[in-house]
């Protein structure tokens, strides 16, 4: 597939991609735009123009409007855009349309309505569970039976490049709890699922309703104090260890953007119980790369996962629970087996035993005030082409005391 916009040598916003964003230029109003090479299409503009079939979705200040408007109008929106920027014969009147990204101030892309974690890498979850529980069995028995989660906090996830202030709480010390600034704040790369279509209370959503409800993918970075997380979470999971900030990812890749990249995940034994399975594969042939001050420090790869996204919608919703649209679901830190592969600190240093030696002359076991961490991830798409998620940032400040 040919566009007429000059996309950049290894772009990942590709006409294959066209992932969707709220931005704003200049101070003016907040609207919905696509990616495409390194501009901005502004679907309220082409709607404007009569260019696009458009109920109030695009002068929006969020996506939630048209991720609830469902399958059918996705599918007709993205068809049409893609004939728009595909055709030459569309070039005169849709060019004007197109905004610099470096003119565009991206916002967050949608309302977060409620916020689940899950914790389906089986590398990452062993590694933990070793460093967390060192006289117990890694793996807790219920693991490979269901898809583990937690409800998080969604009033504090953020959009990249927001700043994120060091965590103040309770830790554990030879003499007793003490409080003050988290000694071990960490990151963890994730990538989460938005849901777009509601669902009703008391009706479960099966995995095969995943794609009737689900509008995307976007990258996450699931900040975590590790100090006042291991003194706090037991018995009912993570609580203020976690709660002050989630990084997400100002785009979000639809899922008819990732039919290419769709793989089998690792085989499930013992096999899940009825309710969990899935007829469709659902891994994702997607490489996350996480930098830490410009230093390339990791690269995980999705493809592990050992639980997909529609067993964890699924698992979310058996007992009856609502989705509502904004719903995030994160996929939990994505590890690899090998050592470069790890998505978080505290694995990659076996909680700051082995410190980076990064290539600056500088050490890192936990992260420091002013450090920046960079999350990025490609999929692949037809014909090779890469589907970009673009970049989840954000710097450290100072706890405020
Ligand atoms: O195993 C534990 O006690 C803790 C695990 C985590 O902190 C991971 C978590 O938040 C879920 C995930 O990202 O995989
Ligand atoms: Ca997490
Ligand atoms: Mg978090």
């Amino acid at each position: 597939m040919e566009t007429w916009v000059d996309v950049p040598e290894g772009s990942g916003f590709g006409v294959e991609n066209l992932p969707y964003g709220v931005f704003s230029r200049r101070g003016g109003p907040p609207r919905v735009g696509v990616a495409i090479g390194d501009r901005v299409l502004d679907l309220a503009g082409l709607a404007e123009a009569g260019l696009l079939t458009d109920r109030g979705w695009f002068a929006a200040g969020t996506l939630n409007s048209f991720m609830s408007a469902g399958r059918p109008v996705w599918q007709a929106t993205r068809e049409r855009l893609t004939a728009l920027l595909t055709g030459p014969e569309h070039r005169g009147r849709v060019e004007p349309h197109l905004v610099p990204l470096s003119d565009a101030d991206l916002r967050l892309p949608f309302d977060v309505a409620d916020y689940v974690d899950f914790y389906s890498s089986r590398d990452h979850a062993t590694n933990v569970g070793r460093i967390f529980r060192p006289n117990a069995e890694p793996l807790p028995p219920n693991w490979l039976h269901l898809p583990i989660g937690y409800h998080g906090r969604a009033g504090t996830v953020v959009p990249s490049g927001t700043p994120v202030v060091r965590p103040c709480g309770q830790r554990r010390s030879e003499d007793g709890p003490v409080f003050g600034p988290s000694l071990k704040l960490d990151i963890e790369a994730e990538v989460g699922f938005v849901v777009g279509v509601p669902s009703a209370l008391g009706q479960p959503v099966p995995t095969a309703g995943f794609r009737d409800h689900v509008f995307g993918f976007v990258l996450v970075n699931d900040w975590s104090a590790r100090d006042i997380q291991a003194w706090e979470y037991q018995p009912l999971g993570p609580f203020l260890g976690k709660s002050f900030a989630t990084s997400i990812s100002p785009w979000v890749v639809p899922l008819a953007a990732l039919e290419s990249a769709r793989t089998a995940p690792p085989p499930q034994d013992p096999e899940p119980l009825p309710y969990l399975r899935c007829d469709e594969p659902w891994g994702l042939d997607l490489t996350l790369r996480i930098e830490l001050n410009g230093h390339v420090v990791s690269h995980p790869p999705f493809a592990t996962m050992y639980w997909t996204a529609p067993q964890q919608l699924a698992h979310a919703t058996v007992n009856g629970a609502a989705l509502r649209t904004g719903d995030l679901m994160a996929s939990g830190t994505v590890s690899g087996p090998e050592r470069d592969q790890r998505g978080c600190l505290i694995e990659l240093t076996r909680d700051g035993r082995e410190p980076l030696e990064l290539p600056d002359g500088r050490r890192r076991a936990y992260l420091e005030d002013g450090d920046t961490v960079r999350i990025q991830a490609t999929a692949s798409g037809p014909g090779g082409a890469p589907i970009g998620f673009g970049e989840v940032t954000g710097t450290v400040l100072p706890a405020s005391r």
